[in-house]
Order: structure tokens, then C-alpha cells, then sequence
């Protein structure tokens, strides 16, 4: 699996809040990183097909083998695309008016979780998460903590190829953060991961992980996390 942006562009009014985009993703965790503003937010709309690109492209492709013709990449299209994506925004809210156990479940079945594991899987993500004493709650009577993490849990849940998550980490407390941490360390091995995150200092990385430094709407840095010191040096100037 890649995602591939080539000279992407995306503006509102007079603004351009991505400007000349060229970069590709693959397996593993990339952070994207920058300044309140820099358009991290609307990049990770962008990836997850939640707003289209105005000049430029935006491709998803995977690695076909085909005994006649080789190997080659197929282009997926927005429907595959969109099966394969768990996105957490910025600001989720999930369905306000339904109880946690509810939504989970529902999101369940929609993100094709076979029918006879729903209510177990539902319930071990709800377990490990520390939310079954609030599984009757409504979404919208829940901590900014516990709404995260069903947000977290409506992205993970069916192991997605493509992930992507808006400040995943927020409102989230040591132990919550190293257990999601390490679901998605153990995703990356499949699946593209993209975290935008405010909280890197705090966060364990792996040296296989990446690092994408956005200033302005372009890229500034897009390399191994190795770089991360010079870096937060910059995001600090
Ligand atoms: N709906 C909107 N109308 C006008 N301007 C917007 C809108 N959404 C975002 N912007 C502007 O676009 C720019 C990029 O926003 P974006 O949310 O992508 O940045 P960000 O890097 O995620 O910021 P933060 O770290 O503060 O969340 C900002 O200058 C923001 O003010």
C-alpha cells in the first residue's frame, strides 16, 4: 500500500493552507508535526479523502501480482479507499446521542467485524480502554478523555491498512497513551499510520518511524524521526 501527493495544493479564500505537497507514505508511523496553523489538520483531511485536493494528486495504490503481467501497482478507488481508512479528527464527536456500547457496536458491524465477534470485540476494546462503566453513557455526556478514546477505538477497531489520527494522544493519560501507543506500534507493521501530534517529547518513537515537518503549508522536513531534535528546535524559534 502507498499514498502518493503529488503537488498538492489546497486553499481557502486567498490562503493556501498546502502548498506544492509532494511526498509518499508507506508502512509505518509518520508524525506530522508544526506550528498551530501550519495545516497539519487539513493534511490529514486531505489523506483520509474528507476534502479533495484543488491542483495536484492524491493516489493509493497497492502491490498487485499478476502471473501473466508481473508485478505493478492498481490504483484503489474512493469507495476501496474509504473501507480501508480509520481517521480520527481534530474535534470527534461520534454520534452525541448514542450510548458508547451502542456506537461502538454500530460502528462495529459497519466496519465489517464478523457479526458473531461484534459483542466480544466491542467489549474487550471497551474493557481495555477503561470505558465499561460508562458504556451506557452518551457520547456527549463523556470526559474529553473518554471521548477520545472512543474515537480512538471507532479508528482501530477493524485494524484499518490506512490510518489516520488528529492529535490521537490528547486528553489521554500515561497508562491510555502507552496502550494505543503500542496497538498502533504493532499496526505499523501493516498498515500506513499518519498522527499528527503536539505531544512528540512525551511519546515513545521507534527508529523506523518518520517525521514530517510542515511550516506554512509546505513540507519543511519529511525524513527519519532522527531529526526530531533540530526539529523541535525549529518549532520552538
Ligand atoms: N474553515 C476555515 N476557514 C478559514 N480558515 C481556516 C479554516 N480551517 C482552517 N483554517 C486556517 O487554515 C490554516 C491551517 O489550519 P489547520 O487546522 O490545518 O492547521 P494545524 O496545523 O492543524 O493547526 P493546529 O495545530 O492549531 O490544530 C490555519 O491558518 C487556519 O486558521
Amino acid at each position: 500500500m502507498r499514498i502518493k501527493l503529488d503537488a498538492v495544493e489546497y486553499s481557502l479564500k486567498d490562503t493556501k493552507l498546502l502548498n506544492q505537497i509532494t511526498c509518499s507514505f508507506t508502512k509505518g508511523i509518520t508524525y506530522v508535526v508544526g506550528k498551530n496553523g501550519a495545516g497539519k489538520s487539513t493534511l490529514l483531511k486531505l489523506l483520509a479523502t474528507a476534502i479533495q485536493p484543488q491542483q495536484g494528486e492524491v493516489n493509493y495504490t497497492t502491490l498487485v501480482r499478476d502471473e501473466n503481467i508481473g508485478t505493478y501497482r492498481r490504483k484503489l478507488t474512493i469507495e476501496e479507499i474509504r473501507k480501508i481508512i480509520g481517521f480520527l479528527p481534530q474535534h470527534f464527536t461520534g454520534h452525541s446521542d448514542m450510548t458508547v456500547e451502542k456506537y461502538v457496536m454500530y460502528l462495529a458491524y459497519h466496519k465489517g467485524i464478523p457479526v458473531n465477534l461484534v459483542k466480544k470485540t466491542v467489549a474487550q476494546w471497551l474493557q481495555e480502554g477503561h470505558l465499561t462503566q460508562v458504556k451506557r453513557r452518551k457520547l456527549r455526556n463523556l470526559s474529553g478523555g473518554q471521548l477520545q478514546k472512543v474515537g480512538l477505538i471507532q479508528a482501530l477497531i477493524n485494524h484499518p491498512r490506512i490510518c489516520i489520527l488528529d492529535e490521537p494522544f490528547e486528553g489521554l493519560d500515561i497508562g491510555e497513551r502507552i496502550y494505543f501507543q503500542r496497538i498502533l506500534q504493532r499496526l505499523s507493521y501493516h498498515s500506513i499510520i499518519i498522527i499528527s501530534t503536539h505531544l512528540l517529547d512525551r511519546i515513545q518513537q521507534s527508529s523506523e518511524d518518520k517525521l514530517l515537518y510542515l511550516s506554512e503549508g509546505k513540507i519543511a522536513y519529511f525524513g527519519g524521526i532522527e531529526a526530531l531534535d533540530d526539529v523541535t528546535q525549529g518549532l520552538q524559534e
